[in-house]
């Protein structure tokens, strides 16, 4: 309420539109105090002009038209409401599940959207009408709203649609949330301005509507509304008989109402808008960020392993296989893009490991698959990701939503997009944990702010909409919702990559504090291979779709094996020492939609041995502890030929 009225301020044009309804709503209430009469009674002189005791005159019965109309604003108030929320709820309601379902659902909802759209108004208005004939208001409410919520559900299904595709969306699908819960609680407070614009729009039509269906008779013109009263003035010739003000008044009050209803939906796109609100709040965020600039601290020196890598792995990807299916182009082209290719990488409890390689080799891929989470045209070809022993891909999507967020959450790059823009960032940390089944207030109250505490934000910003933090800090938000059920694994696709340097590691070195404290696995990828050597208790390097070396982190840095893995870490200056120039890698890696019997890095390889690298491919071999590399420098082991199959 208080927000309304604060929304009300700073919306003069919706304040005025939110004045005159209320004046209207005042005379229908006070109605009996405003005039001693009935707007029944025929007591009076007939054809009274405007005078002393009769406002607005009389009509050709000697009723009082100001009485009438006062009495008259009561139903047709009645007549516009009902049937604006009536047609609205439907409207809302087929809309949002065409565009959430999507499909043959969104076709049938859709045919019935154009039959309704197509059919002409007041033709159908007039039909219903007459067959509903002495159902009195309830009747006309009935009918205006049956003929008036197609064109509400048209625009708020494509309203809908562009939504369904945002990123806080799918985060919510992903996130196990139910699909009732995603239309009411994500979705629709993103469509107020448009339900309430559609709400507005189809009131008038209804207070028209019935004036119209009164005008010509077809109403319930026993009861006073205003459009009865247009009825009567039209039936008894009032015009002609010079008695505009039987005419006037009714007609002026409608156009009153219309004006209204017209002044408040301008003025929503204000109320709405959430960017008007605590604008101090961006102002304090400035600061804030300033002063953490000024405090920018030195390179984390702390990246001892938290924990030694267990027998048991928390997640076991084996042979994994997966990729795009895309459309067959010509001879070149097998329609398979095999973006991750015949990956097995174990994640112990507690370990940090990075994935590192160069953009389009496949780690998005990787993690996408590995945790189900991979969209058409991805598609898993094979193999398996064991989650505490469970099979993520085999999972029914009610199994795996018990299991997202609970045993496991990702953070995707951007993914600071899949916060609500419409929703305060408390209601969406509450989110995930009421996902799965934390319902008691104050311990959702509390596990927020310790959440905000752990990835280092002021817990006073749960109070805020998303646009009023800076880049940095909703990653930080969309890192505490990952963390908010104490999962046992975090899959951070390049979570920091849009931001800074000095913010991206803060936050890494947050990651980090928490993930000992809570004891959780983190898989971390990114393009930049210094940070997770200082990150990381463990690396795996990812070529052309495959893992080519991994290794313990302070090994890799010290004894990288694979003459890929050297050249990628000498394109990264060194963590210490003189300032040198660095260089790329010169040529480009092979196109993911085509198979080689060789060593993928063949091509670029500055150490290759033509006839043999080219002709075999390399197994991936342990050669120290924890340190397995594929490459025909380090161990003469073949790996089978397997993708005998290409073509399909
Ligand atoms: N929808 C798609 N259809 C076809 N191919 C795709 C699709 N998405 C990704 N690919 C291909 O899959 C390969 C692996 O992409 P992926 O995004 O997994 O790599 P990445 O290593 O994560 O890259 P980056 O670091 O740039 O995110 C790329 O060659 C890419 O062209």
């Amino acid at each position: 309420m208080k927000s309304l009225l604060t929304f009300l301020r700073r919306s003069p044009r919706a304040a005025a539109g939110a004045a005159l309804l209320l004046l209207m709503f005042a005379l229908a209430l006070f109605a009996p105090l405003l005039t001693p009469y009935s707007p029944t009674s025929q007591d009076f002189g007939t054809w009274l002009p405007p005078q002393a005791g009769h406002l607005l005159g009389t009509t050709a019965l000697g009723q009082d038209i100001w009485t009438q109309l006062l009495y008259g604003a009561r139903l047709t108030l009645l007549i516009g409401f009902a049937a604006g929320i009536v047609a609205t709820f439907i409207g809302t309601a087929l809309g949002l599940t065409a565009a959430y379902f999507g499909g043959k659902t969104d076709e049938a909802i859709n045919v019935l959207v154009n039959v309704f759209l197509v059919l002409p108004g007041l033709p159908l208005l007039i039909i219903a009408s007459a067959f509903l004939r002495g159902g009195g208001v309830w009747s006309i409410i009935i009918v205006i709203a049956l003929t008036g919520w197609a064109w509400g559900a048209r625009v708020l299904r494509s309203q809908a649609l562009a939504l369904r595709g945002r990123d806080f969306v799918s985060a919510a699908i992903a996130s196990g949330e139910r699909p009732l819960r995603i239309i009411f609680a994500e979705m629709l407070p993103n469509l107020a301005g448009l339900i309430a614009a559609s709400f507005f729009g189809t009131a008038l039509y209804a207070v028209l509507s019935e004036a119209g269906l009164a005008y010509l008779g077809m109403g319930d013109v026993s009861q006073v509304t205003w459009g009865t009263m247009l009825y009567w003035a039209g039936a008894r010739g009032a015009l002609l008989q010079g008695a505009w003000w039987w005419i006037a008044a009714p007609g002026l009050m409608i156009a009153l109402l219309g004006t209204a209803f017209a002044l408040i939906n301008f003025g929503i796109d204000e109320i709405t808008n959430p960017r008007i609100v605590n604008a101090g709040m961006g102002r304090r965020r400035d600061r804030r960020r300033a002063g953490r600039a000024k405090v920018a601290p030195a390179l984390a020196a702390t990246s001892a392993p938290a924990t030694a890598p267990a027998a048991a792995p928390l997640l076991a990807v084996s042979h994994l296989d997966a990729g795009y299916l895309t459309p067959r182009t010509g001879r070149a082209g097998s329609g398979r893009v095999r973006a991750v290719r015949d990956v097995s990488l174990d994640i112990a409890p507690g370990e940090f490991v990075g994935l590192a390689g160069e953009s389009g080799c496949g780690k998005s891929t990787l993690a996408f698959a590995a945790t189900r989470l991979l969209e058409a045209p991805g598609t898993v070809f094979g193999g398996e990701s064991r989650l505490s022993g469970q099979d993520l891909l085999s999972l029914s999507p009610e199994e795996l939503r018990r299991v997202r967020w609970r045993d496991y959450s990702v953070v995707f790059q951007a993914s600071m997009n899949i916060l609500n823009p419409v929703l305060r960032v408390r209601e969406q940390v509450y989110d995930a944990m009421q996902a799965h089944g934390v319902k008691d207030p104050a311990r959702l109250e509390a596990r927020a702010r310790e959440l905000f505490e752990l990835v280092g934000i002021r817990p006073d910003y749960l109070a805020a909409y998303p646009h009023q933090l800076s880049g940095g800090m909703k990653q930080r938000v969309v890192i505490a919702i990952a963390l908010a059920l104490e999962p046992k694994l975090v899959v951070m696709d390049e979570p920091t990559t849009a931001l800074d340097v000095v913010v991206q590691r803060q936050i890494l070195q947050e990651i980090d504090a928490a993930r000992r404290r809570l004891g959780i696995s983190v898989v971390f990828i990114t393009h930049d291979l210094s940070l997770l050597v200082e990150m990381s208790d463990r690396i795996a390097i990812m070529y052309a779709g495959e893992i080519i070396e991994e290794a313990p982190a302070a090994d890799l840095y010290a004894r990288p094996l694979h003459p890929y893995t050297e050249r990628l870490m000498h394109a990264f200056p060194p963590l210490d020492g003189p300032r040198e120039r660095r260089g790329g890698i010169p040529g480009r890696p092979p196109p993911l939609s085509a198979d080689s019997p060789g060593c993928p890095f063949f091509d670029r390889c500055p150490s290759r041995m033509p006839g043999r690298c080219d002709t075999q491919k390399p197994a991936s071999v342990e050669i120290a502890p924890g340190h397995r590399v594929a490459c025909f420098l380090h161990s003469t082991a073949v790996k089978p030929q397997e993708y005998p199959d290409a073509a399909d």
